[in-house]
């Protein structure tokens, strides 16, 4: 009545009735009948699913997860099809190595491709295409692939360590760590994916390829979260404006250039896309699937690796026992710098506990990587969970439950070190680069960058924070990737 006195007519109200009983309906579906209506979790996210999307558009998702783990025990139900897990064996039951004859779980395709034309990559593939793309691309990560590109790699660096002494001016202008270690990185993978770098570090800004990536991070947390409501969907697709499809499509065209650029380099060059070059014709790869399969290794191989360092430069810079403990550590193993290289910053344990200690306060990858339970359902922690359920584990919520580590908002290299205060850890908990057949494939490259970056920093410069950045790892939000901000420090050269 209220809407006819609105002077809606009666085909709007009907469309009004029917929309709201079918809500309703589906709401009591949820709550009463889903097969995961006996999992715990708020009403509102186990009613909708707009409860979730509420907060991975606020970009805090993998920080709520945590109390609600306290709350609700290690299985919640994050949405009305989705469960977060935040025990160790989800680990191996989700992601796992199968060792019996199930199935693998195969990607959600909700999470890792919002929109049906985005093309297929390494990262997004179904289980068979996947295989074939990983074990191509494998060669690219070879010990020998890794050791041919030590000169390239280290010749990123030698700028890096150049810039920041001058640029720095010997420790008087503040630098923004986070922006130039992802400078190096950008340039590093640009280079070992297509021939050549960005150009970041000589220009001392983000290529314009490298802009957009940062930007389409957003972009992707919107569309994760329509695609749940496929009209919306349709019609909001229909209303970006012509111009945001141009961009995309430039950004499209810039890679494909570079792509071509690399080609005609040959097949023989040792380095990530080798591998698929020289397969590509035998498979009849498109150009589109192989710039696909460039553009996200610069983005998975480059992103992340800058964040952990950017990460754990912060928490070394607000923690000064542990930086002063790594700094006598690097600048006592070596004679001069050169010595520095893949194979000797191997030997150095206290860099590798501060960098695993930083992965596990500070996860590149935050937030739960989901995937679909098989039909038929699976076993997982413990639990049954029914087929088409999607799961995933948490990481950063996983890396602060106290269940798993002891003074989890602390940090402490020690507890990698075999230190008893944290015996009672349970390290099986940490996965930061995943395990089973779609854990990462770049494990070692980032291992050997982000040991090489940070001893030759340390090598050279005395660190003092700005204050500015005193609440840099507290304020961020998180998009898929960490909105990061500048990391402002003042880099003092040592006198030798
Ligand atoms: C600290 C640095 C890094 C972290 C924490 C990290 C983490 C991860 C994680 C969690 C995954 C699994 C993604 C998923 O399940 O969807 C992954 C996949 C992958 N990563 Fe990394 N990564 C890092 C550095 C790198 C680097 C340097 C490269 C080199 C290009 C790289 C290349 C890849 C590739 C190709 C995959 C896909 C593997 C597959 O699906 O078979 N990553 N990474």
């Amino acid at each position: 009545m209220a809407l006819l006195s609105l002077g809606l007519g009666p085909s709007l109200l009907l469309l009004f009735v029917g929309f709201t009983s079918y809500t309703l309906l589906h709401i009591i579906y949820n709550l009463f009948l889903h097969p995961l209506r006996h999992f715990p979790g708020p009403l509102f996210m186990r009613a909708t699913r707009l409860g979730h999307i509420r907060l991975l558009l606020r970009g805090t998702l993998p920080f709520d997860v945590l109390p609600l783990h306290r709350r609700y025990g290690p299985v919640v139900r994050l949405a009305p099809n989705e469960l977060a897990f935040c025990d160790p064996q989800a680990w191996r039951d989700i992601m796992g190595h199968r060792t019996d004859k199930s199935e693998e779980f195969e990607k959600y395709l909700g999470f890792y491709r919002p929109v049906d034309d985005l093309p297929v990559d390494i990262v997004n593939a179904k289980r068979e295409e996947h295989g074939l793309l990983r074990r191509t691309m494998a060669h690219g990560f070879s010990d020998r692939s890794m050791r041919e590109q030590q000169p390239l790699i280290k010749s990123y660096v030698d700028v890096l360590i150049q810039k920041l002494g001058t640029i720095g001016e010997g420790g008087k202008e503040k630098m923004d760590l986070a922006a130039w270690y992802n400078y190096t990185t950008f340039d590093v993978i640009g280079d070992l994916a297509f021939g050549e770098g960005f150009g970041c570090l000589e220009g001392g800004d983000y290529h314009p390829w490298v802009k957009a990536i940062f930007q389409l991070a957003r972009v992707g947390v919107v569309f994760q979260s329509l695609v749940h409501f496929p009209w919306v969907f349709k019609i909001i697709m229909a209303l970006i404006p012509k111009s945001l499809m141009e961009e995309r499509e430039k950004h499209y065209q810039m890679t494909l250039v570079k792509l071509k650029k690399r080609m005609e380099g040959g097949k023989d060059r040792s380095d990530l896309i080798e591998g698929l070059l020289k397969k590509a014709d035998e498979w009849g790869l498109t150009l589109q699937k192989l710039q696909a399969n460039s553009a996200i290794l610069i983005i998975g191989g480059s992103e992340t690796t800058a964040t952990l360092l950017s990460g754990v430069t912060f928490l070394l810079m607000t923690n000064p026992d542990a930086l002063k403990k790594l700094t006598a550590e690097i600048r006592g193993a070596f004679k001069s710098e050169d010595e520095i290289d893949f194979m000797s910053v191997s030997n150095l344990p206290y860099m590798l506990a501060c960098l695993d200690e930083a992965l596990r306060m500070y996860p590149p990858v935050p937030t739960g990587l989901p995937r679909v339970v098989t039909k038929g359902g699976a076993s997982i922690a413990g639990h049954y969970v029914p087929g088409g359920t999607v799961v995933a584990v948490h990481q950063w919520a996983m890396y602060h439950n106290e269940e798993h580590f002891k003074k989890p908002f602390e940090f402490h290299p020690e507890r990698w070190l075999g230190d008893p205060e944290f015996a009672d850890d349970h390290k099986d908990a940490f996965q930061p680069f995943h395990l089973g057949p779609r854990n990462c494939l770049g494990r070692n490259l980032a291992y050997i960058e982000m040991r090489l970056i940070l001893a030759r920093v340390l090598w050279n410069f005395d660190l003092r924070m700005d204050e500015d950045s005193a609440d840099w790892m507290s304020k961020q939000r998180i998009y898929n990737l960490w909105e990061k901000g500048s990391l402002n420090a003042y880099l003092t050269p040592v006198a030798r």
